[in-house]
């Protein structure tokens, strides 16, 4: 690896991070039926995201918006300040895509392969086509032809391939489509190595909540065409999570009106027989309501969390349709 790449390692996918994609109102409308409707959102520098939504929710049509496979109805895509409309070139030129399964010559080994494709486009380049293929674990490969590929190798030859050119962002939809847990699993190690080590954003669409939780910083979740909700995932989730709270006291009435004194929980009910009172607060405010009853003389037998599970609320938010 040298010094450059050593460098972006370093990249902190968030809020500070630029804009790398802005989908603004983008819409498509086929014989008069609204397929994607006004959907907007942003991904920044660095940040896997995830696009999630049922089968039929319209997340191919928005990557080939995105990546001007078809056209916008309404709306506008940026691409590094680029707009995918007026600007197309420009805008391409910063997307690393793999839409449907990419094609490769079988008769041809893998960096065969890469070095025709890079000839398309540029000069060949060994060092950089050694980088991505050691970015997605190719190099074993590199000499055999690709008709002896699994399909997680074709899968990763694909994403090396969408990486030659130094994408900003690289989008895939469905990577692990037909791939056995073992080559989801490499998929995942290797999405998270490219964003760190390239310093890009990727964005990945997927049907499977788990697959989107492991690997994606944020989820972009759609259904009908239409923004559901986008959420943090992860440690980011967890660091602004509410969380819920059973707390069994020795003095119910004096923990409930402490709670109820205090602008940082919510009481959300209480059981009188077992003592118990349940509270809704932000992680980062439990020691401080910890303290609250303690120094208000009430003493605390235990603390259970009430969880909501991420799996529950994106059934919740997408009325039961997405597969966990
Ligand atoms: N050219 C078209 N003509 C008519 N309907 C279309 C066309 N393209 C897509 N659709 C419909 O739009 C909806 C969204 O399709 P899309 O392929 O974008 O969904 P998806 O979220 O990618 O689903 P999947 O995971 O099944 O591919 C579907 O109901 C589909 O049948």
């Amino acid at each position: 690896m040298n010094q450059m790449t050593m460098k972006q390692q370093n990249v902190e996918p968030g809020k500070e991070a630029p804009l790398v994609l802005q989908m603004n109102g983008v819409s498509k409308i086929i014989k008069g039926k609204s397929i994607v409707d006004k959907l907007s959102f942003d991904i920044r520098k660095g940040e896997i995201v995830g696009l999630l939504g049922p089968n039929g929710a319209g997340k191919t049509t928005t990557i080939r918006m995105m990546t001007g496979l078809i056209r916008m109805s309404e709306g506008d895509v940026m691409i590094q300040g680029h707009s995918i409309r007026n600007d197309f070139k420009r805008a391409i030129a910063h997307i690393g895509a793999i839409i449907e399964n990419p094609e490769f010559y079988p008769y041809m080994t893998g960096l065969d392969n890469l070095k025709q494709y890079q000839r398309m486009t540029d000069e060949v380049n060994d060092e950089r086509i050694n980088e991505v293929v050691q970015l997605v674990g190719l190099q074993e490969a590199m000499n055999k032809k690709v008709k002896a590929y699994s399909l997680g190798m074709r899968q990763r030859l694909g994403i090396a391939q969408a990486l030659l050119q130094r994408p900003k962002l690289l989008i895939l939809d469905e990577p692990t489509n037909g791939l056995d847990p073992a080559g989801i699993r490499e998929m995942r190690e290797y999405m998270r190595t490219i964003a760190e080590v390239e310093g890009i954003s990727i964005l990945i669409s997927s049907h499977m909540l788990a697959e989107i939780e492991q690997i994606c910083h944020r989820a972009v979740v759609i259904q009908n065409g239409k923004l559901v909700t986008v959420t943090k995932l992860g440690e980011e989730q967890e660091a602004a999570a509410q969380v819920k709270l059973t707390i069994r006291v020795d003095l119910l009435q004096s923990a409930i009106d402490i709670v109820e004194g205090t602008e940082i929980a919510q009481l959300n009910g209480m059981d009188s027989t077992r003592a118990e009172l349940t509270v809704t607060l932000l992680d980062s405010n439990v020691p401080a309501l910890v303290t609250a009853l303690g120094i208000g003389g009430v003493g605390i037998y235990r603390i259970t969390e009430l969880k909501q599970s991420l799996e529950e609320d994106f059934l919740k938010w997408t009325g039961g349709n997405l597969i966990a």
